[in-house]
């Protein structure tokens, strides 16, 4: 895997003149194929650092480097999936994802763009509803056919703001059992915004922890050790996902608060910690001597 596939360095927004910045000192590496997603207490920046990396807002301070080009504005190298999934509705599912299609590749003729399309209407599950306009499909239908459009392109990352934000429990994992598998498939980097903690544990390689806004920054990269292959039904019969569901739910409840209160009485940002917290402290231990560098245990 290439290290920093992605690489953000020093970010930081501010959207009032003279105002507190929403988040600063914002780093962070990707490499590519890695699933991450983001966490944070509402305000803290998750969606403007998604717009950033989109090239679809710019930042005030800072750089996003993405396979060695730096990130000026939007391209078709980048694709989003929105909490609302933006579909033209006087077109069918085919229709809605051909046309992102031709729009990456216009020298395609049509028959080649529809059977692109259709690969990945299938791999969402979509098989049969085609020709279904939006207006026929259930919201996690509709929210398939988002994730179908943006994989269709190729893009060399992947960007969802709660994705599955408006869907059900039900549907929101049977949506999220496609996207494993869409991703098993086709080695997509990912870097997601949800709050839902169990899903991030599901989906996840690595979770970025945010500390409240303003000022907020990445507080806590927190790895996943969980095996690759774990699902929706099985992964509740493993020990580590109790503490790293712990550890996430913490850091909610009390860390980002205690850092906010630091914070405000003159602390600095703080520096990014990476926790295994799946892990024992034997094991822990162990697994930072591997990596070459010392970490909190969690
Ligand atoms: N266009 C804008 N103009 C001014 N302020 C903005 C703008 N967009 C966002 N903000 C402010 O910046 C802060 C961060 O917003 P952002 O939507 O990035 O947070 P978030 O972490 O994604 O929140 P949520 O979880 O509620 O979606 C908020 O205080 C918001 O009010």
């Amino acid at each position: 895997m290439d290290k920093n596939f992605l690489s953000v360095e020093g970010l930081s927004k501010r959207y009032a003149a003279g105002g507190p910045p929403v988040f600063e000192q914002v780093s962070f590496g990707i490499e590519r194929g890695e699933f991450v997603c983001v966490i944070g207490h509402s305000g803290c920046g998750k969606t403007t650092i998604l717009n950033v990396l989109a090239g679809l807002e710019a930042a005030s301070g800072g750089v996003v480097i993405m396979d060695q080009r730096e990130v000026r504005g939007p391209s078709l190298d980048r694709g989003v999936v929105f909490q609302s999934h933006a579909l033209m509705p006087w077109f069918s599912v085919l229709g809605n994802v051909v046309f992102a299609v031709r729009s990456r590749w216009p020298e395609w003729p049509r028959a080649k763009a529809e059977e692109h399309a259709r690969r990945f209407i299938e791999m969402v599950g979509l098989k049969g509803a085609e020709h279904k306009k939006p207006s026929e499909l259930s919201g996690g239908m509709k929210q398939r056919v988002g994730i179908a459009r943006a994989f269709s392109i190729e893009p060399k990352m992947l960007l969802m703001d709660e994705p599955f934000g408006a869907l059900d429990a039900l549907t929101r994992g049977v949506v999220q059992d496609e996207l494993l598998k869409i991703c098993a498939a086709t080695r997509q980097t990912v870097f997601m915004i949800t709050h839902d903690v169990d899903e991030a544990i599901l989906l996840a390689d690595k979770i970025f922890l945010m500390s409240n806004g303003p000022h907020a920054s990445i507080a806590e990269v927190v790895v996943n050790t969980m095996p690759k292959t774990r699902t929706r039904e099985s992964m509740h019969h493993d020990p580590q996902f109790y503490r790293i569901r712990n550890h996430l739910v913490d850091f909610l409840v009390h860390r980002s608060r205690q850092i906010q209160a630091a914070q405000a009485a003159g602390g600095a940002a703080p520096v990014t910690r990476v926790v295994r917290p799946g892990l024992d402290n034997e094991a822990q231990q162990a697994s930072a001597q591997d990596s070459g560098f010392s970490q909190a245990a969690a």
